[in-house]
């Protein structure tokens, strides 16, 4: 990555990247047993080994680590953690975003209470590491539209704390028209909003999540590909990519890393930023992801320069935030 330009990352889910060592600890602490013996052998089970068959298989190996989220003191530790980890990676902006209906389900938390933990997990971690946070809220939409309800209504009790609301889990089973209202509501709270699309399912996911729920960017979006005219729209409106490469090698999104049609975007004028999704339990870092656009994807330095740039006009921050973040890189 180019030191020079902010350092971002808008794709990373906080509930997916849960440290091997903390769930252990956490289990520990909490009696809970796991599927191991020790924190390095539980590494099979929360990390993906090379790649899996499907998005489906993929998600499940984030059980493991929400598992443990025993009360809201776990949650609080795990978001505080995320900065943490954000801080020692040198990012200077982070969106981090999560699901408290998936994050409470296990031990059978109050949603608000997970949010506000979470909230102050990402308070605390700025304040002690300086890296700047959004959060971005998620309906978990393999629960279905009830349990979104009541998810949506744990966030909306801290609406002031989260920036913009997203659409995660199985894109096939639960397509985006079962989310209307949800949505609707949350423009009217005032969030921005992401959306996953595109990568399960097919182009129609990605013009739903526009058309349907105002997606002013979309969660790697890798069928936009199949589509002329969806490039063509994305381009001229600026609807942000949030791309993931190893991520979507690893849910089988793409057959290789090499065939990730984020050059095609980019040649084609799109808003391409690049993210790590679910860097613990795919074991990577935002720097990785950047290794791997340069010799695997083979885009060229000016290239990952623009998508680094790319990052912080998209971000869910206002002109003055992005001006500060440019000024803050380019005096380094
Ligand atoms: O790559 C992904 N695609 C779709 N959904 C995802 C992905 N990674 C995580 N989640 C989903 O996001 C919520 C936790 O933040 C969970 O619903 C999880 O399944
Ligand atoms: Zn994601």
């Amino acid at each position: 990555m180019n030191p020079r330009i902010p350092k971002v990352d808008l794709h990373r889910h906080l509930d997916g990247n849960i440290r091997p060592a903390t769930i252990w600890e956490l289990a520990q602490l909490h009696q809970l047993s796991l599927p191991a013996s020790s924190a390095e052998g539980l590494i099979p089970f929360c990390q993906i080994q090379d790649k899996t068959s499907d998005l489906l298989a993929f998600l499940a190996k984030l059980d493991c680590g929400v598992s443990v989220l025993a009360n809201t003191d776990a949650c609080h530790r795990i978001a505080y953690e995320n900065v943490e980890d954000a801080h020692r990676e040198g990012l200077d902006y982070v969106e981090l975003r999560f699901s408290p209906y998936y994050m409470a389900q296990a031990h059978q938390l109050h949603i608000a209470d997970v949010v506000e933990a979470v909230v102050q997990g990402c308070k605390d971690g700025e304040r002690d590491f300086g890296v700047k946070v959004n959060l971005i809220g998620i309906l978990s939409r393999t629960f279905g539209t009830d349990a979104c309800s009541l998810e949506l209504a744990g966030l909306i009790a801290h609406k002031s704390d989260i920036t913009a609301l997203d659409l995660a889990g199985d894109e096939l089973g639960f397509p985006a028209p079962l989310f209307v209202e949800h949505f609707k509501q949350a423009r009217d709270a005032g969030w921005h909003i992401t959306v996953h699309a595109g990568e399960a399912d097919g182009p129609q996911s990605i013009w739903n999540a526009i058309e349907l729920l105002g997606a002013q960017r979309i969660g790697h979006g890798v069928a936009a590909r199949h589509d002329d005219k969806l490039m063509a729209y994305l381009a001229e409106h600026a609807v942000g990519i949030e791309a993931c490469p190893t991520s979507n090698y690893q849910t089988a999104t793409v057959t290789d890393t090499a065939n990730h049609p984020m050059k095609t975007f980019l040649d084609a004028g799109l808003a391409v930023t690049l993210n790590t999704d679910d860097p613990g339990v795919s074991a990577i870092d935002l720097a990785h992801e950047y290794r791997v656009a340069a010799s695997v994807i083979n885009l060229s330095q000016n290239e990952l320069d623009a998508v680094q740039r790319n990052a912080v006009e998209q971000a869910f921050l206002s002109d003055t935030d992005k001006q500060q973040l440019f000024e803050k890189a380019a005096s380094r």
